[in-house]
């Protein structure tokens, strides 16, 4: 998995009080901790682990969350935070929870050690809780067991000074540490998985009890925040163009753009000879009528399977469909344009935040943005020499949370399956 770079970050995203950052080292449950940390009511954001200091200025976490990642820590090329990463959590006064790889880094970085495993662990595991009092477990759990989900080869063999081991797997491996003072904590495991039995709870007291958090964040927020941003990015006499697929983040994007500039949004719906049985049916006879959201249909079937034939290459297809896309919709702002004496200036598409952590390099890997896992077409497909600037309303949000906002605009079921 790749992850969002900072610059893709709202600006105001560091404002709140409660914001946790998700640093991304390559795990394929990175976007799970993510999203576990929202569905306790936080902000949270991921981005990558090896992004420069300078991407997080601005930005006052209350707690960072290194997450786990394939590499070893010492294989030649290993992400790591940032130089100076330490100093930045510490003068934000941010707790910093280290995640399997995210511990081992931890550890390794102020001056344990990490070895090959004795006692590699996959799968459900259980670990033992070996202090009477810690911050991750709480009071009187010595020798309480529970079933977590571990993934590691590396293992932690030496502690930091000032560092106290608070639970160890049945095999006898480190599992959790921390040490209070210095507000740093590791767990070995993965509690963000739901095969790790209490590691919700183990998150809860994290972010709740042990950095002090208010679970303050509400999809209505972004609502506002979004409404807020719109409002001051479009002019009152300019007229912005949506990308709408009849899906529903276009569906639900749009009819959030809808209701702040009315019908100065301009939905077109692209027959790009890609779409499902009955689809622009279906899109071109509900939306005007159910949504009250007029929909403008472009037939641009030729255009883009001409463009297509013969290209086998997934990630290259993709390229293409974004570049076309764009290119039907310039086309478009043009014939606005003549309409209304006033050239479109926005594109608002459907982006959501899977789609933005996905198309950037995964951490670690050597790659640059050329050779990600899969470039979606709405964001690292889109054409360098762009025009139409982006309204992305969306971009930060999960699919279950824009299904909620979709609910809130009043949004009819049947759009939001
Ligand atoms: N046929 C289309 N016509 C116009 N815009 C489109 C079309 N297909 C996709 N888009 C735009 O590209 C974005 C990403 O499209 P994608 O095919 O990845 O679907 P998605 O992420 O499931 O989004 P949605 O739920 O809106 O379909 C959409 O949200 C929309 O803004």
């Amino acid at each position: 998995m790749g992850s969002a770079s900072a610059s893709s970050l709202p600006t105001t995203a560091g404002a709140g009080e409660n914001l946790v950052l998700i640093l991304d080292f390559g795990s394929q449950y990175t976007q799970l901790i993510t999203r576990r940390v929202r569905q306790l009511g936080v902000l949270s954001l991921c981005v990558s682990g090896t992004a420069p200091l300078s991407s997080l200025t601005g930005l006052r976490p209350r707690a960072v969350i290194l997450s786990g990642g394939p590499h070893s820590v010492h294989a030649s090329g290993a992400p790591s935070f940032p130089e100076g990463f330490l100093d930045f959590a510490a003068e934000a006064g941010a707790h910093v929870l280290g995640v399997c790889y995210g511990m081992q880094l931890l550890v390794q970085s102020l001056g344990g050690a990490v070895e090959a495993g004795e006692r590699q662990e996959y799968g459900d595991t259980e670990v033992e809780i070996t202090a009477t009092s810690s911050a991750l477990y709480g009071e009187s759990g010595v020798g309480n067991r529970q079933s977590v989900w571990m993934s590691h080869g590396d293992e932690v063999v030496r502690l930091p000074q000032g560092f106290e081991v608070v639970a160890r797997s049945v095999q006898g491996a480190i599992a959790a540490i921390e040490h209070r003072e210095k507000r740093f904590y590791g767990l070995q495991y993965h509690p963000e998985v739901t095969h790790s039995t209490q590691g919700k709870e183990t998150l809860r007291r994290f972010l709740f009890d042990v950095c002090g958090i208010k679970a303050d964040w509400k999809i209505q927020d972004v609502l506002d925040e979004q409404i807020k941003t719109i409002k001051s990015m479009v002019g009152t006499d300019e007229h912005v163009i949506c990308a709408l697929s009849g899906g529903v983040d276009s569906t639900v994007a749009a009819t959030l753009v809808h209701n702040v500039i009315g019908d100065r949004l301009h939905c077109v719906f692209v027959d790009n000879g890609l779409l499902r049985y009955k689809e622009k049916e279906r899109v071109m006879s509900t939306f005007n009528s159910d949504l009250h959201l007029p929909v403008t249909c472009i037939d641009a079937s030729e255009q883009f399977l001409s463009k297509l034939k013969g290209v086998k290459d997934p990630e290259m297809k993709r390229k293409i469909v974004g570049k076309e896309f764009i290119a039907v919709f310039d086309e478009f702002a043009h014939m606005l344009e003549q309409q209304t004496g006033k050239r479109p200036e926005y594109l608002v598409q459907g982006t959501l935040y899977p789609d933005v952590i996905e198309s950037c390099p995964p951490p670690g890997s050597g790659m640059t943005h050329s050779h990600t896992i899969k470039s979606h077409h709405n964001v690292g497909g889109l054409p360098e020499d762009m025009k139409l600037k982006l309204i992305e309303p969306l971009k930060l949000l999960f699919k279950d949370e824009v299904r909620k906002l979709g609910s809130i605009l009043n949004i009819p079921e049947s759009f939001l399956r």
